[in-house]
C-alpha cells in the first residue's frame, strides 16, 4: 500500500510506510524528479525462503526467512540479520531502506539490505538455531557475498550465529570467504571493536549533541529501554563518559536505582539471568514507566513504534537517542519536537555498527587486522563527521535533526544517481 493513502494524523506504525513518508518528503525537499522517489521507494529485491528444521523431538518445523536488498547503488547491501516472531517482510524492507540511508550519512561504500527469521529463538536450542541459521545462508547464498549483499548481527543474533553463517557460506563456495559476514568471532575475521560499535556510536553522537546543547554530560542522567548488544554496550560508554544510568528495562522486566546503576555488575548479572529485572540493590521498573521517568537522555534499544503518540507527551528527557531501528512514530515523532526534545534519529545515532562491519570487511579484504584502538579511532572520526554532516543540514535548512538526517541520506543517494547517470539535467539544489 502507498504511503499517501495514511492521512497525517493518523498514528502511523507499518515501519515501510513510515520509511517511504520520510524519503518521499526528503526528495521533495530536494526538489528531485519523481523517478528518484519512485526507486527509493521500494526494494531493488526481496527474497522469502522456506527453511525447514528438525526439532530435537524429531518433528519438522518449516520457518519463513526473508532478505530484503534496498539499493546497491552506493556499494554491496549491508545489514543484519534477526531473529524475532514479529518479523514479517514490511519491517525487513524499511530495515533495509535505513540501511541504505545510515550508510551514505556515515559514507561508507555499501547499500542497504536486511534480513529476518520469523522464530523466537527462546524455544529452541542451540541445535536448532544453529540449523536454522545454516539453512537460512543455503537458501539465500545465491543472492550474497562480499560484493553482493552481507549480513551481520541483529536482534537476537550474535557472532557466534554469524560464524556458523559463514561456515555454512564457505562450505556451499568451497572456500573461505570472510568478507561474506560481519560480526563474527574475532578467529575466523571479526573486527575488535565490532561487538561494542553500536552502543559506541550511540553515545558518541550523545557526546557531540550536548556539545551543541551545552550540556555537561557529568551532571546528566540516562534511562535505555533494551539491554542487549546495542543497550548494554551504550549504557557502559555512558557511564564512562560520566553520565549516571538509572533506569533500564528488557522484554523481561526493568531495574531503577536513582544513584545510577552499576553497569559492568548489571552486565555480570544480564548473563547469567538473561534479564536485568531483580538486580540486586534496584527497585523494579516497567517499560512504561522508565518512558516517564525524570531523566536527561532518554535511549530506546530494542524495537520499532515504542514512542508514539499515546506517550510521547510523558516524555521528559531533553535528549532522545535512537539506538533502535524506528522506534519512534510520525506521531510521536511531532509531539517530541513541538515539546523542544532533541531526537538524534536512528539512521544516525545506531551507525557505528555498520561502521564497524565496514571496517571488518576492509580488513578481510586485506587480510589484515587492526587492534581495537585503531578501529576505535576510525569510528569516532566517521561518526563526528557524520553527525557534523547531519546537524550542519539541520541549520542550513531549518528543520529538525530526523529530517536532516534524511535530507542528508537521500541527498548522497541522489548524488550517486547522477554520478552514473540515472538522473539528467538536474544539480543538487544543497550541499550534502
Ligand atoms: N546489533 C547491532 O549492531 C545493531 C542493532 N541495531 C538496532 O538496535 C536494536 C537492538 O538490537 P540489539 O541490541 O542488537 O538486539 P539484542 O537482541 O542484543 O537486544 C535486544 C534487547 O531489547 C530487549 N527487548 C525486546 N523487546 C523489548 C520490549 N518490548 N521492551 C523492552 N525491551 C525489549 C531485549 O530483552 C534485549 O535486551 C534493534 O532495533 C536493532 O535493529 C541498530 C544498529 C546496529
Ligand atoms: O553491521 C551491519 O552490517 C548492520 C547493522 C545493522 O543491522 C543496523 O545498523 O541496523
Amino acid at each position: 500500500m502507498p504511503a499517501k493513502e495514511e492521512k497525517d494524523g493518523d498514528e502511523i506504525t507499518n515501519p515501510y510506510h513510515i520509511a517511504q513518508r520520510l524519503i518521499e518528503r526528503a526528495t521533495e525537499t530536494l526538489e528531485l524528479q519523481e523517478g528518484v522517489y519512485d526507486i527509493l521507494k521500494k526494494p531493488k529485491r526481496v527474497m522469502k525462503v522456506s527453511i525447514p528444521v528438525r526439532r530435537d523431538n524429531g518433528d519438522v518445523v518449516n520457518y519463513t526467512g526473508i532478505r530484503a536488498q534496498h539499493t546497491d547503488i552506493l556499494g554491496p547491501t549491508k545489514g543484519g540479520v534477526r531473529f524475532h516472531p514479529g518479523v514479517n517482510e514490511d519491517e525487513v524492507i524499511a530495515l533495509s531502506m535505513w540501511m541504505s540511508l545510515k550508510t551514505a550519512i556515515v559514507g561508507i561504500p555499501f547499500g542497504g539490505g536486511k534480513g529476518g527469521i520469523i522464530v523466537n529463538p527462546e524455544e529452541l536450542s542451540e541445535r536448532e538455531i544453529e540449523e536454522l541459521s545454516r539453512g537460512f545462508i543455503r537458501e539465500l547464498e545465491p543472492i550474497m557475498g562480499p560484493e553482493k549483499d552481507i549480513p551481520a548481527p541483529d536482534v537476537n543474533t550474535n557472532p557466534k550465529i554469524m560464524g556458523w553463517m559463514l561456515d555454512e557460506f564457505d562450505r556451499l563456495r568451497g572456500h573461505n570467504v570472510p568478507g561474506f559476514i560481519t560480526g563474527k568471532p574475532l578467529i575466523i575475521g571479526g573486527s575488535e571493536g565490532r561487538v561494542e560499535a553500536t552502543g559506541r556510536g550511540v553515545v558518541i553522537t550523545i557526546r557531540e549533541a550536548a556539545k551543541r546543547l551545552d550540556y555537561d554530560l557529568n551532571k546528566m542522567t540516562a534511562v535505555i529501554q533494551g539491554f542487549g548488544n546495542v543497550g548494554s554496550n551504550a549504557a557502559k560508554y555512558l557511564e564512562e563518559s560520566g553520565v549516571k544510568v538509572i533506569g533500564i528495562t528488557d522484554a523481561k522486566g526493568g531495574v531503577y536505582n536513582e544513584n545510577g546503576l552499576d553497569i559492568a555488575s548489571l552486565i555480570e548479572y544480564a548473563k547469567e539471568t538473561k534479564t536485568v529485572k531483580g538486580f540486586p540493590g534496584s527497585e523494579d521498573l516497567s517499560n512504561d514507566d522508565l518512558f516517564s521517568l525524570e531523566c536527561d537522555i532518554l535511549i530506546p534499544a530494542a524495537l520499532e513504534n515504542q514512542i508514539t503518540g499515546d506517550n510521547a507527551n510523558q516524555i521528559k528527557a531533553k535528549i532522545v537517542a535512537e539506538a533502535a531501528n524506528g522506534p519512534t512514530t510520525p506521531q510521536g515523532n511531532k509531539l517530541l519536537e513541538d515539546n523542544g526534545v532533541f531526537v538524534i534519529p536512528d539512521i544516525l545515532c545506531n551507525a557505528g555498527g555498520v561502521t564497524v562491519s565496514y571496517f571488518e570487511w576492509v580488513q578481510n579484504a586485506m587480510h589484515y587486522s587492526w587492534k581495537e584502538k585503531e578501529v576505535a579511532e576510525k569510528l569516532e572520526e566517521k561518526m563526528v563527521d557524520a553527525f557534523k554532516a547531519v546537524y550542519d543540514m539541520r541549520d542550513a535548512k531549518k528543520v529538525k535533526m530526523r529530517e536532516a538526517a534524511y535530507l542528508v541520506g537521500v541527498g548522497r543517494l541522489a548524488k550517486a544517481m547522477i554520478a552514473r547517470g540515472w538522473i539528467k539535467n538536474w544539480e543538487m539544489p544543497i550541499d550534502c
